[in-house]
Parts: C-alpha cells; sequence; structure tokens
C-alpha cells in the first residue's frame, strides 16, 4: 500500500479488491458523465502563481470551521455505505480521520451505527441528511446523531431522487450481501435508485432548514448548492454553510464542475458561513487551488473508499497522508504560509 504515491495509484489497487458492479456504483456518474469528467478537468485549467523568497518557511495547514479546529482544510464528503469498501466500515474511516485530526461527514446511509462511528475519534463528526418523506425517520436519525456528540448537520439538497446513473442501470446495481443502513430502521434498501423514488421527499423548499433547526441545536450547512442565488437564499433561510457539490456528477449531468461555480458562491455568501467545495479534488495543489477560490476547505469523495477498500483504516489513512503531504508541498512551494493566506493572485486560468 505505501507504494501507492497518488490518490490515483490508490484507485487503481482499489479498483481491484472491489467486485465491478460495487466498483461502478461508486466510480461512476449520471448520464454521459460529462459533469464527472468535467470536475476533474477544470483542476487542470488552473495554473499557480507561486510567490518566492516570502520567509513563509513550513505552511500552517490548521484552519477553524464553525468553531472546530481541523488540521488541514480537508474533510471525508458522506459516502452512503462504508461498509460496502471494506467490513469495518465508516468506523475505520473515523478512526482514520480522527488519528489525523480531520473530520469527517456520516451519511444518512452509513453502513456503521453512529455511536461506534463516534467512539473511535476525537476529530469533528457531521451528520449528512437525507430528508424522507417521511419526517419521523428524518428525525429519528438526526436526533440520535445529536445524542451520539455529532456537530453538525448538512442537508443534500440536490436530490430530490437519485440521478440516471447508467453504469448501475445497466449492472442492475444491488447492495452487496450484509451491506444495510445501520442508522434506519430495518426496510428493503436493496436497490438505491428505487429506496430513493419511494422514500426521498421530492417536494423539498426553503422551509425544511427552519424545520431543521426547529428540532435540534446543530448548525445546518447546505449541501448541493451550484449558484449564488441559492447560495443567498440558503443563508437567509437560516444555514450555517453552504457546500459547492454536484455530488460527484451523480446528480444530474450538464451541471458544471464545482470548482467554476465556487467564486460565485463565495460571493453570495460573503463571509455569512464557511464555504466548503467537493468534486473531483485528487491533488493538494486542488485543494490550494479551492482555497485560493474562495473555499475554507474541501471535501474529498471516493478517494475515501478506494483507501478503505484497499487497507481498510491504514488505507483511509494512506489517502489522507497523501493529500496533506501534497498540501504542504504546494503551499511551501508557493510562498504560502497558512491557509488564510491563499488567495485570487495564487492562480491564473491557461493562458
Ligand atoms: C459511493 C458514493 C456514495 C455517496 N453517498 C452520498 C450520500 O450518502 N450523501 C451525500 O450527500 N452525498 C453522497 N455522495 C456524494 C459525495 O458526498 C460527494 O459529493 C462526491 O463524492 C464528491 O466528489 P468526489 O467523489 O469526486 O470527491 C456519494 C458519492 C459516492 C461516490
Ligand atoms: C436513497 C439513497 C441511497 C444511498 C444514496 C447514496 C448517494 O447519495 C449516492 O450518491 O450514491
Amino acid at each position: 500500500m505505501n507504494h501507492a504515491l497518488t490518490l490515483d495509484d490508490v484507485a487503481g489497487l482499489a479498483r481491484a479488491r472491489l467486485s465491478p458492479p460495487v466498483w461502478d456504483f461508486v466510480a461512476g456518474g449520471a448520464g454521459d458523465e460529462r459533469t464527472l469528467a468535467a470536475n476533474r478537468d477544470v483542476f487542470d485549467r488552473v495554473w499557480l502563481r507561486p510567490r518566492v523568497l516570502t520567509g513563509a518557511g513550513r505552511p500552517g495547514l490548521g484552519t477553524r470551521v464553525l468553531e472546530a479546529d481541523w488540521a488541514a482544510p480537508i474533510g471525508v464528503a458522506p459516502l452512503a455505505y462504508h461498509t460496502m469498501a471494506h467490513p469495518e466500515g465508516e468506523a475505520a474511516t473515523a478512526r482514520a480521520a480522527g488519528e489525523r485530526g480531520l473530520p469527517l461527514v456520516v451519511s444518512t446511509f452509513a453502513g456503521t451505527a453512529f455511536e461506534q462511528i463516534a467512539a473511535v475519534t476525537a476529530a469533528p463528526l457531521w451528520l449528512q441528511v437525507y430528508c424522507f418523506r417521511d419526517r419521523a425517520t428524518t428525525r429519528a436519525v438526526v436526533e440520535r446523531a445529536e445524542r451520539a456528540g455529532f456537530a453538525a448537520l448538512v442537508l443534500t439538497a440536490d436530490t430530490p431522487h437519485l440521478g440516471r446513473r447508467l453504469r448501475d442501470v445497466r449492472n442492475g446495481f444491488v447492495l452487496p450481501p450484509g451491506v444495510a443502513p445501520a442508522n434506519l430502521a430495518p426496510g428493503d434498501y436493496a436497490s438505491p435508485a428505487a429506496h430513493g423514488r419511494d422514500e426521498l421527499d421530492p417536494d423539498l423548499d426553503w422551509s425544511v432548514i427552519g424545520w431543521l433547526r426547529s428540532i435540534t441545536a446543530l448548525p445546518v450547512l447546505v449541501k448541493g448548492v451550484l449558484t449564488g442565488e441559492d447560495a443567498r437564499l440558503a443563508v437567509q433561510a437560516g444555514a450555517a454553510g453552504v457546500i459547492v457539490s454536484n455530488h460527484g456528477g451523480r446528480q444530474l449531468d450538464g451541471v458544471p464542475p464545482t470548482l467554476r461555480v465556487l467564486p460565485e458562491v463565495v460571493q453570495a455568501v460573503a463571509g455569512r458561513g464557511p464555504v466548503l467545495l467537493d468534486g473531483g479534488v485528487r491533488r493538494g495543489t486542488d485543494v490550494l487551488v479551492a482555497l485560493a477560490l474562495g473555499a475554507d476547505a474541501v471535501l474529498l469523495g471516493r478517494p475515501v473508499l478506494h483507501g478503505l477498500a484497499i487497507g481498510g483504516a491504514a488505507g483511509v489513512g494512506r489517502v489522507l497522508d497523501i493529500l496533506v503531504e501534497e498540501l504542504t508541498d504546494a503551499m511551501t512551494l508557493t510562498g504560502t504560509g497558512s491557509v488564510k493566506d491563499a488567495g485570487p493572485a495564487l492562480v491564473r486560468e491557461q493562458w
């Protein structure tokens, strides 16, 4: 595993470990996967403008998000069913993230009980919320996470139902035996697409933020924001922050790559809460570019499941270490002393 030097190396090793339908479920996107590809391509169109002789020395990667310390501006994105990639599931991920002082956003569809996850990490845990037609189910999940010590909620707003993921349709994808949501009542979860269609609430509007705030004391962030207009509405509705995300290209194919829309969201939020970004982050330089364009931090998706597949907690640790080392390298070599020092002058679109 230690010969994996990049997150792409880890992905290559993971592919050999996962069954083809599970690999496709993790790797795939919606439709023609244009948005999925664009999330990556956009990072390759940006160049860094390094400053020399700045005296910045070894950079400080630490940052604060919602009054909590993060060892680096990197967290784990919500990903359903870590148990698909490794039997220890989210507990292994939480251990690896916690040992590195990095936060984890736990999916409503986690394969591991919230209490078990909370028992193995002191780093911040946030709950990703899918709002069901049956609000009592959503409320029970939120209350359980709050009791377990979670620090924030992340409402996923881009999923009135699951996107058309053609790989899964072609594979007739169903969850592997033994994989099920550990924090929801027993039920038929075998087909994520069918469950999403039948159970997720397609009629949500901005009042859901107020409703969530009425049932919990936790701050609520909105994930899946891709326009300045919606960022403004999120803050007006009481959101504590937003996550610029197209769900890793898994919802509507043809929406823009997240890095492209980050500046308009940052401008709209105007410092009224943290702005995080996910989608296609695979290099330390990607993290630095996102910070330069105004993100407070990034979330990492698929590579975490790749790490789990190749070595459980040690594999996730390897993934996080690679990204942190690469970010350290990028900050050192651009003369960026701290996360707050990364600004727009650091980047330029393709010359
Ligand atoms: C297998 C898989 C499961 C996911 N499950 C969830 C989920 O339960 N809730 C959610 O809000 N987003 C989910 N996402 C989307 C991620 O949170 C994130 O937006 C995306 O993976 C980031 O892109 P990246 O994978 O390119 O880093 C999932 C993504 C993948 C690949
Ligand atoms: C009804 C939802 C099942 C799990 C969906 C996980 C997810 O968000 C994804 O992108 O896949």
